[in-house]
């Protein structure tokens, strides 16, 4: 089944600069970027297109099947019957956002934070090895490039997305630690890859972690995020299993007028402060560069690349609910209504720049000493710098009715040395947030950079 999206609703020209962007229509309530409420603007394409023509000619006839009605963009009629009938429906143009497959960098990184994530990590079968794991790249970035594109998968495609756009659907694949001895490749495994430290604080279950492959699936829609999960384990076959699966989301887009950060499951805007790709040294920190210095451990095959941390984080959310407001405040060190620094005053807002060294009458510093915010804080360790981009998860509730919930907290960085592994070693030693949380499980993976037309993810480690 070809993609029948109206060609000219799509803003193929439209493509922002940033590879791994997204294309389409935008609004005032668009979703908001991994890198906080600033780059809002950058992450969507700023030109307008009206809710209707933004809608695919698949998903415009599957509703008027639906409904027995031929929708037009005037006079789109009532569907069903508490439909206004003065005007037309304003259809969302969320299905049509489309992010690029293709490009320096693989999608998924510096790509709006979408409202579904799926994290899944598969270990190679016995007997596969180099060629198997080839084969399966191959298959693997063909299906993410078709359905990034809002195409059906190759071969028996499942049919689950059929009436929706590609809704911003990115797929991003990362090599583990195991993947380089199973496959003969050990000569090629960087050091960055080396296992994280052991942490104080850590509680992992150890087969929820790490794994030979990795895949991030994220949409804004919940069935195009299942369906690319679906085609991705189907493509595995005989050469990989799945080694643990992980699930999360995060708000909505359209869903607030005013689209700040996103909010996590303690109720705090998260991602403020994340590095912005206008920024100068933004590339340097979170991608590892186009020629990596050779005999470092930094081989060529990352080239554009970037590691990313996985945490599965559980926050315990009945101590965390019973803090008052304020107390919850002094432990991130901004406010929970805005995420303003608790260093401004009334007319603070998210990007205010935070004091650290204002205080009150009596002396007390306006941010806590040990305020995550403070804390984490690229000044205060070396310069460590990642960005964050999460999802929230929410696994049900235990037999005593205790939520396990929390953030699948996912950071990217071009050295996990110079990022992650500093920032946690501080929290690790014990911040304001540290008695709120307890990480589950965790991965390190080696992302490589984008994959060029023609070409899959990886290959110039499966065949170089
Ligand atoms: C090791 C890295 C980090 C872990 C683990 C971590 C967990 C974690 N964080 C929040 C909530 C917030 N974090 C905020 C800022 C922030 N956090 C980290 C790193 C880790 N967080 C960094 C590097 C920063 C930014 C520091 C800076 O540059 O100033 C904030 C404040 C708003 C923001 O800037 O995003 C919140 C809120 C939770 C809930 C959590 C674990 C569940
Ligand atoms: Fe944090």
């Amino acid at each position: 089944m070809a993609d029948q999206s109206i060609p000219e609703a799509r803003n193929h020209g439209a493509t922002r600069g940033e590879p791994g962007g997204t294309t389409g229509p935008t609004g005032p309530t668009g979703p908001t970027g991994p890198l906080g409420s600033e780059n809002t603007e950058t992450a969507k394409n700023t030109e307008s297109t009206t809710a209707v023509e933004g809608i695919s000619r698949r998903r415009l006839l599957g509703t008027a099947g639906a409904t027995g009605l031929v929708l037009g963009a005037a006079g789109a009629a009532a569907g069903y019957a508490a439909a206004p009938s003065s005007a037309a429906t304003p259809l969302t143009s969320l299905g049509s956002e489309q992010a690029m497959f293709h490009g320096k960098h693989q999608p998924g990184i510096t790509t709006p934070l979408q409202a579904r994530g799926h994290l899944v990590a598969f270990d190679l079968a016995a007997g596969a090895g180099r060629r198997e794991a080839a084969a399966l790249l191959r298959r693997w970035s063909d299906t993410a490039r078709r359905l990034m594109a809002g195409e059906p998968a190759g071969t028996g495609d499942t049919g689950v997305a059929r009436d929706a756009g590609p809704s911003s659907l990115t797929v991003t694949f990362g090599f583990g630690h195991s993947f380089f001895a199973r496959t003969g490749l050990d000569a090629q495994r960087p050091v960055a890859l080396d296992p994280l430290p052991d942490f104080s604080s850590d509680h992992l279950d150890k087969s929820r972690s790490n794994g030979d492959l990795w895949v991030q699936i994220g949409a804004d829609d919940a069935l195009v995020a299942f369906h690319a999960l679906r085609a991705i384990q189907r493509d595995a076959g005989t050469a990989a299993r799945i080694r643990w699966q992980m699930n999360g989301f995060n708000r909505s887009p359209g869903a607030t007028a005013h689209p700040m950060t996103t909010r996590n499951l303690m109720g705090q805007v998260d991602g403020t402060r994340n590095p912005k790709p206008a920024e100068a040294d933004f590339a340097e920190r979170i991608f590892v560069p186009e020629e990596p210095e050779s005999g470092k451990g930094a081989p060529a095959w990352m080239a554009n690349g970037s590691y990313v941390v996985v945490r599965r984080i559980r926050m315990l959310l009945d101590d965390w609910e019973g803090l008052s407001l304020k107390a919850q405040e002094d432990v991130i060190g901004r406010r929970k209504s805005d995420g303003a620094p608790l260093s401004g005053g009334s007319d603070a807002t998210e990007t205010t720049e935070m004091d650290l060294e204002k205080t009150d009458g009596s002396g007390k510093l306006a941010v806590p000493i040990n305020a995550h915010a403070r804390i984490t804080r690229p000044d205060q360790n070396g310069g460590a710098a990642m960005v964050r981009r999460p999802f929230s998860y929410h696994d049900g509730f235990d037999a005593d009715g205790v939520p396990d919930a929390g953030l699948l907290f996912i950071c990217w960085q071009a050295d996990p040395l110079r990022g992650f592994v500093p920032v946690q070693r501080k929290l690790d030693r014990g911040d304001a947030l540290s008695r709120f949380i307890r990480h589950e499980a965790s991965g390190l993976f080696a992302v490589p950079g984008g994959a060029a037309e023609g070409e899959y993810v990886g290959q110039r480690l499966l065949e170089g």
